[in-house]
């Protein structure tokens, strides 16, 4: 179990000694149970890197503790390589041997005498769809054969706790959907217990069991993944996953103010009377943008609508 508490950090000034007033990270706490696949989801700068360094040990917490089972993982004040042998990280600019081949970087903490070895280098190779590569130089590779390269090395030591940032994002999506069920199938069989830190919802609706949304520094959500995007509690939330229409009360005949994504409505032959301004073409469906007075609006609909066309909504 990987346990935060009331974990603070600042980047030092510029000047050097003294800490900046602005946290980068203000008062973490979160518990993530073995086992359990989180991810981390927020705007651009808001802490997610700075977050997963924190608990490799790259950094040095200005307040509170990290944890593992118990036993306090000590920042970067504490030791020259920064770690924990139950746990890797692939960060977003992974970190591997040029010169030398897939098979070499991905067994590099693997001991020659290891048994298996050779198997076990394969196996790994076959989680990340890199079996054909394997005595390929990595300077030959591209940056997202580099990327799945960094992801097997990280899995070959047997870790039990994964992170991950942003670990596709060099991938093409033509293989990022079989990666991602390849990788994820494997860290629930292996029980690795993983957070991984995202912009992509497709990270995070299929795989994560819990989400983790950030803001300026701070946890402002966290729950299960289902209950976090079906019942968003803000729309900086909800706006992670979809666009989103803010319907004041009374619109649809609602008590409450509700946050709606574009599935959640329909176009139909009453309802609430709008404009179309645009329909962006989604492939299986359009994305229409409407609106009426300042009320924007947005619907999914099976076909192409013009815009200035009057439209009625309702909710689905
Ligand atoms: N080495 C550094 N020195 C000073 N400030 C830094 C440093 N690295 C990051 N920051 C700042 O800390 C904040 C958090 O950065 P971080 O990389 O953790 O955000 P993030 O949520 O991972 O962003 P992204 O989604 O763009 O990767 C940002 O404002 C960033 O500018």
């Amino acid at each position: 179990m990987l346990q935060l508490d009331n974990v603070s950090f600042s980047f030092a000034g510029d000047e050097g000694s003294d800490r900046s007033t602005t946290r980068t990270l203000s008062d973490i706490s979160l518990l993530l149970e073995p086992d359990r696949v989180a991810a981390v989801m927020g705007e651009s700068g808001c802490g997610k890197s700075t977050l997963l360094d924190l608990i490799y040990g790259l950094q040095q917490a200005d307040h509170g503790t990290i944890t593992w089972k118990g036993e306090e993982l000590l920042g970067a004040d504490h030791h020259l390589v920064p770690g924990h042998p139950m746990m890797k990280y692939v960060p977003q600019e992974f970190d591997l041997m040029p010169f030398t081949t897939v098979a070499e970087n991905v067994g590099e903490h693997l001991s020659i005498q290891m048994k298996g070895r050779e198997d076990r280098i394969k196996q790994l190779l076959e989680v990340v769809e890199m079996s054909t590569y394997v005595d390929r130089k990595v300077k030959t590779l591209s940056g997202g054969q580099k990327q799945r390269v960094a992801i097997a090395k990280a899995l070959a030591e047997e870790p039990k706790l994964l992170l991950l940032d942003e670990p596709f994002s060099h991938v093409d999506n033509f293989r990022k959907n079989m990666l991602r069920r390849r990788l994820f199938a494997y860290v629930k069989e292996q029980k690795i217990s993983c957070l991984i830190a995202t912009h992509d919802k497709n990270d995070v609706l299929s795989f994560s069991d819990e989400t983790i949304v950030m803001r300026q520094g701070a946890i402002i959500d966290h729950r299960e993944t289902k209950s976090l995007y079906s019942k968003p509690k803000t729309i900086y939330v909800a706006s992670l996953f979809d666009d989103v229409t803010v319907v004041p009360a009374g619109i649809f005949g609602n008590q409450e103010e509700l946050l709606l994504y574009p599935h959640r409505l329909q176009i139909s032959n009453k309802g609430y009377k709008s404009t179309v301004i645009q329909s962006y073409f989604k492939g299986g469906f359009y994305l229409i943008e409407c609106q009426d007075k300042d009320q924007v609006l947005w619907v999914n609909h099976g076909s192409y609508l013009k815009p200035g066309e009057t439209v009625f909504l309702s909710i689905r």
